[in-house]
């Protein structure tokens, strides 16, 4: 791993926040090609996580359900959802906070974002009707951005968000993370989920149209519609702030844009079976490929963890030599999204939402 384990360069103390020393940081934070879990999912090129608390997931999860409960979402599949382990990702991909607290709030959020997926998304794709996407992605984005309605619509307006599960989780979960987070970062984060909102309503936009689209179309679409929202949170979980002339950097973007992408083909790559495999009615990139060149879903699946693989070093590349100057907060923000790739990928392979 070319990022962090080099003799000569400094090696990021910041990551994790946990006391661990520098040599064995290095050593944590090596790539692992994984060992596949299941006869489905080929070798990937990844982090592993970097730590492993069961306990702190657990009462995380705990919260989490308690929290889903209170605000609607997942009503009659609380089950599902608890299984779900939410918040073993949540401790998994945040290793620099044992505060359980501070991982719920993050935690509010993924939850509210998934809500989105598996309620509007998963409507638009299964009930034939998905022009009702767009209009249900954009209250959702007001929900999170509130303002101040004119009088006359002002209490319809609020009656409607709040009685709506998914837009009150999400109202909710930003409200709740200003305990947490700065305004800059409140602000990134409802940019981030707009885009991931952009991304959600393009594919309803191939559905209308019944074509899928073009590779290159869908990784466009996948950098938008992908786990962005809740990689953004790294510094507001691990309480420090990434400047936000920082985070926009282009360099610093590009670095950011190539993990999220990763992270998102992952998913493709695991959840593929669970959205129907090859004649799934989702899109995912093995099936987009399989459209596009008429391949096997063998070669799919492997083609499609080869531009996985070719990410992730790109990624590793790119913080190595981001790292470079020395920003200590910069190399933390890039060693915890390293970390967050390697929580992401251990929670993938042994979630119920993808193992079952
Ligand atoms: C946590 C978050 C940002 C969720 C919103 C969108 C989402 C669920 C993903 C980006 C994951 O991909 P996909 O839509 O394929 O989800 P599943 O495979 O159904 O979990
Ligand atoms: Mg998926």
């Amino acid at each position: 791993m070319a990022a962090f384990d080099t003799t000569d360069r400094p090696v990021p103390t910041g990551p994790t926040g946990l006391g661990t020393s520098a040599a064995r940081i290095t050593d944590l934070l090596r790539p692992r090609t994984a060992a596949p879990r299941g006869s489905r999912v080929p070798e990937l090129y990844c982090p592993p996580p970097l730590r492993d608390d069961p306990a702190l997931g657990e009462e995380v999860n705990r919260r989490l359900v308690r929290w889903a409960e209170e605000v609607g979402i997942y009503e009659g599949q609380l089950d599902k959802f608890q299984q779900a382990d939410y918040g073993r990702l949540l401790m998994l991909a945040h290793p620099d906070t044992d505060d359980p607290d501070r991982l719920l709030a993050a935690g509010r959020c993924m939850a509210a974002e998934f809500a989105v997926d598996d309620y509007f998304c998963e409507d638009a794709a299964t009930t034939g009707r998905p022009q009702r996407l767009g209009p249900q992605l954009m209250l959702a984005q007001a929900a999170i951005d509130p303002g101040r309605m004119p009088s006359g619509y002002h209490e319809r307006y609020e009656r409607e968000i709040r009685e709506q599960p998914v837009w009150h989780a999400l109202r909710r979960s930003v409200l709740e993370l200003g305990r947490y987070a700065t305004g800059s970062q409140v602000n990134r984060l409802r940019q981030e989920i707009a885009g991931l909102f952009l991304g959600m309503d393009a594919e309803a936009g191939w559905r209308i149209e019944g074509t899928p689209p073009a590779v290159w179309e869908y990784l466009a679409n996948r950098q938008m519609n992908s786990f962005l929202p809740c990689m953004t949170l790294v510094d507001t979980v691990g309480g420090y702030l990434l400047p936000a002339d920082v985070y926009g950097r282009p360099d610093v973007r590009r670095a950011t844009l190539q993990a999220a992408l990763a992270s998102v083909l992952l998913n493709d790559i695991y959840s593929m079976h669970k959205e129907g495999g090859a004649q799934g009615v989702e899109y995912n990139l093995p099936t987009v490929l399989m459209a596009e060149d008429g391949c096997s879903p063998d070669e799919a699946i492997q083609r499609s963890a080869a531009i996985h693989d070719e990410l992730v070093r790109s990624f590793e590349a790119a913080a190595a030599s981001l790292t470079l100057a020395g920003d200590p907060v910069l190399t933390r923000y890039l060693g915890a999204l390293w970390a967050w790739l390697g929580g992401n990928r251990e929670w993938h392979a042994t979630s119920p939402r993808y193992n079952q």
